[in-house]
């Protein structure tokens, strides 16, 4: 029997943005909604005619207030939480010019790799994290 899936699917560009200490900045999400609470790299959905890179440098900006330049392609993650399906497609990212503001998120943090550990991420990300430890 086929089954068709009306979950909500969202196309989401999310960054790995890298300063010159090799420090990663995370953001943790809001206190209400989705996965309140939790950390995560920032990012958001991919609008009509743009490209992944293109809505990965306008989402940086427009929530962190940052200018980065997006980098290589780090990993594309297809995960189904209960009610919501998404698809993470990650880049490395640098670091250019501003101060990161927590505009549209609690607060925002530079972390060594060494320390996400300390930090509560949705399930989607377990797969981003061992994929830049491999490195
Ligand atoms: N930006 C980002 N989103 C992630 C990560 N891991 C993960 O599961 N997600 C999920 C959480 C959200 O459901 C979705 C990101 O979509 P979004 O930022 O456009 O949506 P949102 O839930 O924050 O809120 P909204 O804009 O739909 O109101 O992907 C991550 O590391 N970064
Ligand atoms: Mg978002």
């Amino acid at each position: 029997m086929t089954e068709i899936s009306n979950v909500t699917h969202k196309i989401i560009g999310v960054a790995v943005i890298w300063n010159n200490e090799k420090q990663i900045l995370i953001d943790r999400r809001l206190p209400t909604g989705t996965m309140a609470n939790l950390w995560e790299f920032p990012g958001g959905k991919i609008e009509t005619g743009e490209t992944i890179e293109e809505c990965i440098e306008r989402e940086i900006l427009e929530e962190l207030g940052i200018k980065i330049e997006v980098g290589k392609h780090l990993i594309t993650v297809d995960h189904t939480y209960p009610h919501l399906r998404v698809t993470l497609t990650v880049h490395h990212c640098h670091y250019l010019s501003g101060i990161p503001q927590a505009i549209e998120c609690a607060e925002v943090r530079w972390v060594g790799l060494d320390e996400l550990d300390n930090f509560d991420f949705p399930e989607a990300n377990g797969e981003i994290i061992a994929a830049l430890r491999k490195r």
